[in-house]
C-alpha cells in the first residue's frame, strides 16, 4: 500500500484546476492502457466545477463508462440526485454514449433491491472480475468523514461480500459501493474543502483513529489521492 498522496491547494478553485489535470492524465492513461476508462463519481457539491470543467476538454468521449460510487434514493429528476447533478454539469453536455453511462436505479421502492440490481449492471461492464477495478473513483468527504454513503456507525461500513449495499444517513436510505469494492479502485480521488472538514481529515490522517467513527479511514487504494482547498487542508501544512 503505498502512502497517499496529500494536495493543499490554495483555493477551491485551484483545486478544481489540479483536479482536472489529474483526472484527464489518469482517464488518457487508462484508455492508453486498456483501452477505456471506467470511472465512478461522487456526489454533494465539491465535484460540481470539477464535471463542468471536465465537459469542457475533449476527451475521446466514447471511450468513457460511467458509474456512481453513491446515490440518494430519490428519482433522477429530484435535486438531490447526485446522477441528475453529473448529467446537468458534464454528461449532457458531451457524447459519452448513453448506454455507457449507468445511474443508480432508484424506482423499486426498495433499496436493497435497487442496490442488487446496481450491482448487477456493474458486473456487466466488468464481467470477469470477483471485485471490479474501476481505473478511477472520485470522492468527497462528509465533515463526519464519511464518504460515498458510508456513514459513521452504520452496517453498510461491514459489508465485504457485496459491491453495493444501502447506506442510512439519518434514516434516509442511499445507495452506496462498499468498502471493497472502492480499495479495489486502481486510483481514488478525495476532493475535500472547507474548513469544516478540517476536524475530520485531522482523524481521518491520524496515526490511531476509529474508522468506525471517520469511514474514510477505511479508504485505501492502490493510489490514493487527496487534494484539498486550504480551508480544509491547512492544518496539515507545515509550521
Ligand atoms: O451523496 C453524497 O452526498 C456524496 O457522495 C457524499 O459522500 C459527499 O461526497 C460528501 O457528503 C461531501 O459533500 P460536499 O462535497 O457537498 O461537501
Amino acid at each position: 500500500m503505498t502512502a497517499p498522496h496529500i494536495e493543499v491547494l490554495p483555493d477551491k478553485a485551484a483545486l478544481v484546476e489540479r483536479a482536472l489535470t489529474l483526472s484527464v492524465q489518469l482517464i488518457q492513461d487508462a484508455i492508453a492502457q486498456r483501452g477505456r476508462c471506467t470511472l465512478a463519481l461522487a456526489g454533494g457539491s465539491t465535484p460540481k466545477p470539477l464535471y463542468e470543467a471536465l465537459a469542457q476538454t475533449n476527451l475521446p468521449w466514447s471511450f468513457l463508462h460511467i458509474f456512481w460510487g453513491d446515490e440518494r434514493y430519490v428519482p433522477i429528476d429530484h435535486p438531490d440526485s447526485n446522477a441528475g447533478m453529473a448529467k446537468t454539469a458534464w454528461l449532457e453536455r458531451v457524447p459519452i454514449p448513453p448506454q455507457q453511462i449507468h445511474p443508480v436505479p432508484t424506482a423499486a421502492g426498495d433499496p436493497a433491491a435497487d442496490a442488487h440490481q446496481y450491482e448487477q449492471s456493474l458486473r456487466s461492464v466488468f464481467p470477469d472480475a470477483d471485485v471490479p477495478t474501476f481505473d478511477l473513483i472520485f470522492l468527497g468527504m462528509g465533515d463526519d468523514g464519511h464518504t460515498a454513503s458510508l456513514f459513521p456507525h452504520t452496517e453498510a461500513l461491514q459489508v465485504r461480500d457485496r459491491l453495493v449495499t444501502v447506506g442510512h444517513k439519518d434514516g434516509q436510505p442511499r445507495i452506496t459501493f462498499t468498502v471493497p469494492l472502492i480499495n479495489q479502485a486502481r486510483t481514488v480521488l478525495f476532493l475535500v474543502a472547507g474548513a469544516n472538514k478540517q476536524h475530520a481529515l485531522s482523524q481521518v490522517f491520524a496515526e490511531e483513529g476509529d474508522a468506525q467513527m471517520f469511514p474514510s479511514r477505511l479508504i485505501h487504494s492502490q493510489s490514493l489521492w487527496w487534494l484539498l482547498d486550504h480551508g480544509a487542508g491547512q492544518a496539515l501544512l507545515p509550521r
